[in-house]
Formats: structure tokens, C-alpha cells, sequence
């Protein structure tokens, strides 16, 4: 079975969404896989403005291939905003910091699910650096997911000062972390200033359902703009991992 992992990539407007989704229609095969909204510039998952997601849903409703997620910050914010995520939406994603027990997170991700409108999937977010987010480890997070019948998980980082995800948890612990959300049944996606070598790294140990990306695609850091050439890299770096017979 020939296996490729899916890329999402992040954008913070209307200008790099469009770019997206115009390199998307000229490609072969798409660009990203799932587009990410999010204003990197107010932290790791704050919600990006009205106006984009009001635009991003417009575009996709022409496009059924488009897979579109929205960040909805964590979850104070993310409550204040679910509901008026317009109902295109594939994914929704909460920030669990502050969370410091699993009642107090499946209790919020309950009531951002109740919020969402229907048919838009709640992703369960862990953050590798979790201490940093005030927050369980990633592994209590994604257990906590499964039990509470979430389909998908991402592990990010909080602190956005370069240190990746394979980093905070080391390539073992990164491994096992992917290795028990696939036990679990669960979707996983590995992000968090992901650069392409921990991708390399990462994929042949464990490999992800998905990897998420931002600032290695952007022109300097997470906060500048999309770098369409940076895009494409990752695009034939994902394509390019093939793997024969490994089912995941
Ligand atoms: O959801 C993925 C994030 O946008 C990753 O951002 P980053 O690569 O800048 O850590």
C-alpha cells in the first residue's frame, strides 16, 4: 500500500488563502491538503478574523476538494467564537491551556462542540511544551480525545520560540506519541516549528497522519508572509515519502 501523509498548511489572510487555493487549481496534486486559518501574530491558535473565514468558506463552497480548519485560540476565546464559524468549515481546533485536568478539558471541548455548527469536526490540540500552556502532556491529552470520542489529534507547541515539537519531546517520545494515538484509533497530526528536517526524522520512525506547518513556510518568521516556493518544497518533500506496505 502506497502511503503519502497529508500537509496542512496555516494562513493569516485573504491574500495568502487565495494563493493557496490558486496554486491549488493549477497543481497536480494540492498544495496543502487542508488549509489552516489562524492570526499567528495573537499566539499559537488564535482565531483569524470574521472577514477571512467569511471568505475562505465562500471560496470552498464552489470547492468541495478544499479541506479547510480553523484555529479558535484556547478556549475562552474558542467558546466566544465557535458558533459563528461558518458551517464549511472541516475542522475546528482549541488551545488547551489552563486545562489542567481531564473533566476541566473534556468539559470545554463539550461545550465548543455543542457551540460548533453541525458537521464541523473538533480537533483535540496538545501541546508538546505543555508546561509552558499550563496543560496536560500530550499523551493524557490524546487518551482523554479517544475517550471522549474526538477523531483527530494535533500536538503543537505554545511558546512560539523556534523550539520544535521533536525537541520538547525528543524523536523517542515523538514516536510513541504518534505510535499511541494510532493504537487509540485516532487521526494524528505532528506540527509546531516543524522544519523539514524533522519531518525526515520523524516519518520513517512513526509516521504521521499529517504535518502542519507555518513558519517554515513563511518568508522569515511565522508572522511574515506565505512563502509560495516554500509551500511547494514541503509539497514534493511529503509526496516524495512513500512508503511501501506500512499501513497506518
Ligand atoms: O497548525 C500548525 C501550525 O500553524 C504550526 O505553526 P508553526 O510551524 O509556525 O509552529
Amino acid at each position: 500500500m502506497r502511503f503519502s501523509p497529508e500537509l496542512l498548511i496555516s494562513v493569516q489572510s485573504i491574500s495568502e488563502f487565495d494563493a493557496l487555493v490558486t496554486t491549488t487549481a493549477e497543481s497536480v496534486s494540492p498544495l496543502a491538503d487542508i488549509i489552516d486559518l489562524k492570526d499567528p501574530r495573537r499566539g499559537p491558535l488564535a482565531p483569524a478574523s470574521s472577514v477571512l473565514w467569511d471568505h475562505a468558506a465562500k471560496v470552498a463552497s464552489n470547492r468541495p476538494e478544499l479541506r479547510i480548519s480553523a484555529a479558535l485560540g484556547e478556549y475562552d476565546e474558542a467558546r466566544a467564537v465557535a458558533a459563528t464559524l461558518p458551517a464549511r468549515f472541516d475542522y475546528a481546533k482549541m488551545g488547551p491551556s489552563g486545562l489542567r485536568s481531564v473533566s476541566d478539558l473534556c468539559n470545554a471541548w463539550q461545550s465548543v462542540r455543542r457551540s460548533l455548527p453541525e458537521g464541523v469536526e473538533l480537533v483535540g490540540v496538545a501541546y508538546a511544551d505543555h508546561t509552558n500552556a499550563c496543560t496536560l502532556p500530550a499523551d493524557e491529552i490524546f487518551t482523554a480525545a479517544q475517550g471522549e470520542g474526538l477523531r483527530r489529534v494535533l500536538v503543537d507547541t505554545f511558546v512560539k520560540d523556534g523550539i520544535s515539537t521533536l525537541e520538547h519531546l525528543g524523536i523517542a517520545g515523538s514516536r510513541n506519541l504518534i505510535a499511541s494515538a494510532k493504537r487509540q484509533g485516532l487521526w494524528c497530526a505532528i506540527a509546531g516549528s516543524l522544519a523539514k528536517k524533522d519531518f525526515a526524522a520523524i516519518m520513517p520512525l512513526e509516521p504521521a497522519h499529517c504535518v502542519g506547518v507555518r513558519g517554515s513556510v513563511c518568508e522569515e518568521t511565522r508572522t511574515s508572509d506565505l512563502c509560495i516556493q516554500r509551500c511547494q518544497q514541503w509539497r514534493s518533500l511529503v509526496d516524495d515519502w512513500k512508503v511501501e506496505g506500512l499501513a497506518i
